[in-house]
This record gives structure tokens, C-alpha cells and sequence, in this order.
């Protein structure tokens, strides 16, 4: 549980308004992660209210200062998967709310569902993917496997729990119509967040940015969702090339820690779990090749104002294609592994 320290250190200050953060706070080129980590909380604080979410939907201020410390003591500290994860993919939440109007296409209660998963999505991620839940026969695969997804269920199951802890609930004076709807909308949302249910809607995605957006059909409301919340979680590769470069170190510390992890099991990890065998810029392009740059295509076709968002994430490819040309130069041959520090 969270300390009462902690709490009343978050109530008795003022809500700083997003300015006090940066004077860029609320726009897309904006680096979440230079937030300290022990400012987070208070940020988190200035993004509910400046999306007008404190007041919309009553939170009490203690209410909300315990449900986003236990949030953050959720979360475990693997080199990605870990709180910074979290309040990055709900900052990117928030500069979609206020820069695409979201408010224009999606329910009042749909962005409230969906900025409280971002902040939930991954909670007590142990820093393995779904596949080694099952691999090593862990306790969330007996939980779950039958189901799929079985990392998501649990990123949910922990958010019910925080939302039954005394105080906690930040959904308490919802009607009983909201609140059912707002759990049901937090439940598809964070399983939308496992990225083999993202490539199974793709196809309906690109028919609905095709047909363009209907704001009456229940189908779209869904599809968007889905999207702005895969888009919020690969966020991190809509930033300058000096942020991205350091995410994939951390990406590939957790894969990489994984990948050994399996050998010691006696299995053959993937290659890109694999530190002898991964070729981190060929699997970075290949990443945004084929699973980002669609994402951000897509949001663009659908929010224009998403435009800057696909340049940076195209920047960034081109970014690791130099650096592919010039471990092949230097080697001669394919993209070979090497220290791509450039
Ligand atoms: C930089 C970067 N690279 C990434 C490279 C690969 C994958 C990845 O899960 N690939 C797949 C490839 C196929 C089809 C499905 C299921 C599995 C088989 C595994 C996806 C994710 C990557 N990723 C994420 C990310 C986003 C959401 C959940 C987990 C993660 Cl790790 N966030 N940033 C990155
Ligand atoms: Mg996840
Ligand atoms: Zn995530």
C-alpha cells in the first residue's frame, strides 16, 4: 500500500498546470521520460486535470493520489516494462486527446478508460513476453494461457485489484452505467495492448481509415481505441533519434536477459531475444517496417494532425538504415552485429 506521507505530499500542492512541466508539454515532439521519475506522480496529477478528468468524472484528490502511487508501486523494474514505460504511453494518450480532438470522434468516458489503462496497461510486468509465460510453465500461463494473452489479463486483473483497494478507486462516483461501461472499456482496451490482437484487427483498422471515421458506429469507437492505445504503447519510437536509440538498449536488455533465460531452460530463444545472434538495427527496421510505421500511417490518414508524429517515426527508420549501411561498409558483407553507437 501506499504510505499516507505520500499521499498528502501529492494533495497539498497545487495541480501544477502542463506548462510548469515545459513550455512543450502537451505537444507531440515533447520527451516524456525527461520527467524525474519522483515527479511522475504530480505529472500524472496535471495530465488528469488538464484533460478535465478531476472534475468530469469527481475524483476525489486522495482518491487519485493513491490509485496513481499504487499504479506506479504496481509496476516492477525490468529495463523497459517498468512505471517510466507507463507514463510515457499515457503522455502520448494525453497529447493525442489534446492535439487530434479526440473529444470530436470518442465518448467522454472512452478517453477517460483509455488514459487510465495507458497508465495500467503493463502493470507487474516481469520483463518476459507471452511466449515465455508459457515456455517456462509460469503461474500467469496456468492462470491464463487457456485464454491468450496472457500478460494483458493479468496488466488487468492487477488494475481491478487496485480499483477494490480501500480509497483507491478512482471510478467511485460514476453512475452505475459508467462504471460498468468504464471497466469494460479499461478490460478490451489493455488486452487490445497484446500486439498479435493488434495485427488480427489491422485489417479492419485500414477499412475504417479507408471509409473514414463514423462517430455514430459502436465498431469504430472500438477499432479506434485499440489503435490509439497501440499507438501510445510504441510511442517511444515517435521521439528524436537520441531518445530512440537509448529505448532500444533498454528494449533489448529485457529480450536479450530473456533470451539467456531460455537457454538456461534448454530452449532455443528467437533470434531477437538471442544476444549472439540478434542484429539490432536489421530487427529495428524490421520492427518499424512492419509493426510501427503502419501504426502511425494509419493514425495519420485518420488525425492529420498525427502528420509529425509519422515523419519522426520515418526519420527514425532512416536513422537505422545509415547506421545498417554503415556496419555493412565497415564489414563489407551484411548487416553485421556490431556496436552501432553512431
Ligand atoms: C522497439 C520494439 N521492438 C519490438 C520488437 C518486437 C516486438 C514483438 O512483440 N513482436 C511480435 C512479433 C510476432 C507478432 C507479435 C507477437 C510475437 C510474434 C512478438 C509481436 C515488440 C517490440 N516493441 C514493443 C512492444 C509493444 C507491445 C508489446 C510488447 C513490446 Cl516489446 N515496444 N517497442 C518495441
Ligand atoms: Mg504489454
Ligand atoms: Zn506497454
Amino acid at each position: 500500500h501506499v504510505s499516507p506521507e505520500d499521499v498528502q505530499m501529492l494533495i497539498q500542492s497545487d495541480i501544477p498546470p502542463s506548462d510548469f512541466w515545459s513550455s512543450y508539454f502537451d505537444k507531440f515532439n515533447y520527451p516524456p521520460r525527461e520527467v524525474a521519475d519522483n515527479d511522475t506522480a504530480l505529472a500524472c496529477f496535471s495530465m488528469f486535470e488538464d484533460l478535465g478528468f478531476i472534475s468530469r468524472w469527481r475524483i476525489k484528490k486522495d482518491t487519485l493520489a493513491r490509485f496513481v502511487l499504487m499504479v506506479k508501486k504496481g509496476y516492477r523494474s525490468p529495463p523497459y516494462h517498468n512505471w517510466m514505460h507507463a507514463f510515457a504511453v499515457a503522455h502520448f494518450c494525453y497529447l493525442c486527446i489534446k492535439n487530434c480532438n479526440l473529444t470530436e470522434c470518442l465518448e467522454d468516458i472512452e478517453l477517460f478508460a483509455l488514459f487510465v489503462s495507458c497508465l495500467c496497461h503493463d502493470i507487474d510486468h516481469r520483463g518476459t513476453n507471452n511466449s515465455f509465460q508459457t515456455s517456462s510453465k509460469s503461474v500467469l500461463a496456468a492462470l491464463y494461457s487457456s485464454e491468450g494473452s496472457v500478460l494483458e489479463r493479468h496488466h488487468f486483473a492487477q488494475t481491478m485489484c487496485i480499483m477494490n483497494t480501500e480509497g483507491c478507486n478512482i471510478f467511485e462516483n460514476l453512475t452505475a452505467k459508467h462504471y460498468q461501461k468504464a471497466l469494460d472499456l479499461v478490460r478490451d482496451i489493455i488486452l487490445a495492448t497484446d500486439l498479435a490482437h493488434h495485427f488480427k484487427i489491422l485489417g479492419n483498422i485500414h477499412a475504417m481509415a479507408k471509409d473514414g471515421f463514423d462517430k455514430t458506429s459502436d465498431k469504430h469507437h472500438k477499432l479506434l481505441l485499440c489503435l490509439l492505445m497501440t499507438a501510445a504503447d510504441l510511442s517511444d519510437q515517435t521521439k528524436p533519434w537520441d531518445k530512440t536509440k537509448h529505448i532500444a538498449d533498454l528494449i533489448y536488455r529485457e529480450f536479450f536477459s530473456q533470451g539467456d533465460m531460455e537457454k538456461s531452460l534448454g530452449k532455443e530463444p528467437t533470434e531477437m531475444m538471442d544476444r549472439e545472434r540478434a542484429r539490432i538495427p536489421t530487427l529495428q527496421i524490421s520492427f518499424l517496417d512492419n509493426i510501427a510505421l503502419p501504426v502511425y500511417k494509419v493514425l495519420s490518414d485518420i488525425f492529420p494532425q498525427a502528420e509529425c508524429v509519422r515523419q519522426v517515426v520515418e526519420d527514425n527508420r532512416r536513422h537505422w538504415d545509415k547506421i545498417c549501411a554503415l556496419i555493412q561498409m565497415k564489414r563489407g558483407g551484411s548487416c553485421e552485429k556490431m556496436s552501432y553507437d553512431q
